[in-house]
């Protein structure tokens, strides 16, 4: 079926990529649309789209190729569209059509108006993998003292809990009604919440979190652990769970249960890990002693706590003893927990402990600038919004609006998504130039404002945005 547009006009030559599996058949000259995005977007986009094309020409000469398809949404759509024309159908269509696109970051008025189009992308094509890596380049400037320590990956749930923003403001006609009938009728009716009662001028919220939504994601970040050497093998479940039990503890649950089901021969939990230990270090050591050793306070729970503990421990040895002990299990993915408040200082003290973190939506969110800080700040944070059938990539950052249209913000976000985005193509030889590009140029103190301010000596004057991607393009043939 021809696709047609309202006011864009595809490349004229290049070709589509289609996906199999989840995976991506990319051509040798795939189309690619891109949103220039707002406020910064206008300074570093020109600068990412000449570092990918000119890493592209120096890996393949000629021979491989981006086609940009420049396609419209924000402050921009709205000129070429129409008021509050922020998402036209021709930019949902091009990026249908062509599976892959690129975007600078998007404005979302603070408290209404429009909610986030950078949100509702990621809804309307399910993609519902936001991954963000975060790792040091040497020679960046960082509050940390041992930033290199840290290089994890963020693997934020994109879909649901607070991106489904399904919301009631207080003194509405339906949040009181709901006020009303959760006082009323379902709270009293459910005893584990005793005689709570919800205020009755609150705004209210829903925190859905299902099970279908928590496990392919966690399948995606197992699956990017089995790609990863020792000890970064790993995959640590964040979440709330202690406070949260049937949202935040339910997707650590349902997280277990995928790794110990689909993932059973590769997979191996911290739990099982130290059972399967216990018994390797004392062969003889009775049930309820590795019981004791694997859960803190065992004495002083009650009988009926104990023996649910103690089966457990059976049931481990009893399934993976032959497959995981007698050291077996150190060669499989860990997959463990830890509580959200407890990560962010974890990431901070022991950063190294850490590889894959998979998290809900809101976690994932703080996790990962929070993650960003530590390596280089927000100008060095890339992401990418992975679905089945379609990918998105860009920066964790937004638009920096008092940075804009000046030539100085760093680009180096966007165009670390761009490296991710040539890693999800296949185009590695292209993504290896612009990263060594990077390590270079920072190396050589050649930075942008935000990371010049921080480096001993201060770099002054630091480097344009525009001319941070020309130092990146002449370090590619160092
Ligand atoms: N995916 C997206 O498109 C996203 C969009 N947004 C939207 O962006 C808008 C602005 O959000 P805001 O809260 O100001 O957050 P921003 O991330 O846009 O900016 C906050 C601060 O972070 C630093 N920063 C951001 N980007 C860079 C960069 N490329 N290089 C160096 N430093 C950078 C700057 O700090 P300093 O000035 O101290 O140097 C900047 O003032 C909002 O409408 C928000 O909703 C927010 C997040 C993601
Ligand atoms: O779309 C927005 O305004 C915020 C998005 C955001 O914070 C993020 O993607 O991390
Ligand atoms: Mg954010």
């Amino acid at each position: 079926m021809t696709v047609s547009y309202e006011k864009i006009t595809p490349p004229t030559t290049g070709s589509t990529i289609t996906f199999s599996d989840g995976k991506p058949l990319v051509p040798d000259d795939p189309i690619i649309p891109f949103i220039r995005g707002d406020g910064t977007g206008v300074d570093i986009w020109p600068a990412t789209a000449k570092v990918i094309d000119a890493a592209i020409a120096a890996a393949y000469g000629g021979q491989r190729k981006i086609h940009w398809f420049k396609v419209y949404a924000g402050d921009e759509a709205c000129e070429i569209y129409g008021t509050y024309q922020y998402l036209p159908q021709d930019t949902l269509t091009a990026i249908k059509e062509y599976g892959i696109a690129i975007k600078g970051p998007l404005t979302t008025p603070i408290g209404g108006g429009i909610r986030s189009l950078n949100v509702a992308l990621r809804q309307i094509f399910d993609l519902y993998a936001c991954v963000r890596p975060c790792r040091y380049y040497a020679g960046t400037p960082s509050p940390h003292k041992t930033p290199e320590k840290l290089d994890v990956i963020v693997y934020r749930e994109n879909t649901e809990d607070i991106y489904l923003g399904i919301e009631w403001k207080q003194g509405t006609e339906i949040a009181d009604k709901l006020i009303n009938y959760l006082n009323t009728e379902l709270i009293p009716a459910t005893p584990e919440h005793g005689k709570k009662q919800i205020p009755l001028d609150a705004g209210i919220g829903i925190k859905p979190i299902s099970k279908t939504g928590s496990q392919r994601l966690v399948r995606r970040a197992i699956e990017r652990a089995l790609t990863l050497p020792k000890p970064k093998n790993q995959v640590t479940l964040v979440h709330k769970g202690n406070i949260m039990k049937y949202t935040e503890g339910a997707f650590r649950d349902w997280g277990y249960e995928l790794a110990k089901s689909e993932f059973r021969d590769v997979c191996v939990t911290e739990m099982e890990s130290w059972i399967l230990s216990n018994k390797e270090k004392n062969p003889d050591l009775s049930i309820e002693d590795n019981a004791r050793m694997v859960e803190p306070g065992y004495d002083a729970l009650t009988d009926e706590k104990k023996a649910k503990i103690c089966q457990e421990v059976t049931s481990v040895l009893d399934a993976i003893w032959e497959t995981h002990g007698n050291g077996q299990w150190k060669d499989k993915i860990m997959v463990n927990d830890r509580i959200a408040d407890s990560i962010f200082q974890q990431i901070q003290t022991r950063p190294d402990e850490y590889s894959i973190l998979a998290t809900m939506n809101l976690n994932g969110d703080y996790l990962s600038d929070a993650a960003a800080a530590i390596v280089g700040g927000l100008g060095m944070g890339p992401g990418a919004n992975i679905g089945d059938t379609c990918a998105i990539f860009e920066a964790t950052h937004g638009t920096a609006p008092k940075h804009a249209g000046l030539d100085r913000i760093n680009p180096g976000s966007v165009i670390l998504s761009g490296v991710m985005m040539l890693e999800y193509m296949g185009w590695q030889e292209a993504a290896d130039l612009i990263k060594k590009g990077i390590a270079a140029a920072v190396a050589n103190r050649q930075v942008t404002y935000d990371l010049a301010r921080l480096m001993e000596p201060p770099v002054n004057p630091p480097l344009k945005c525009s001319e941070f991607a020309d130092a990146i393009i002449s370090h590619f043939g160092d």
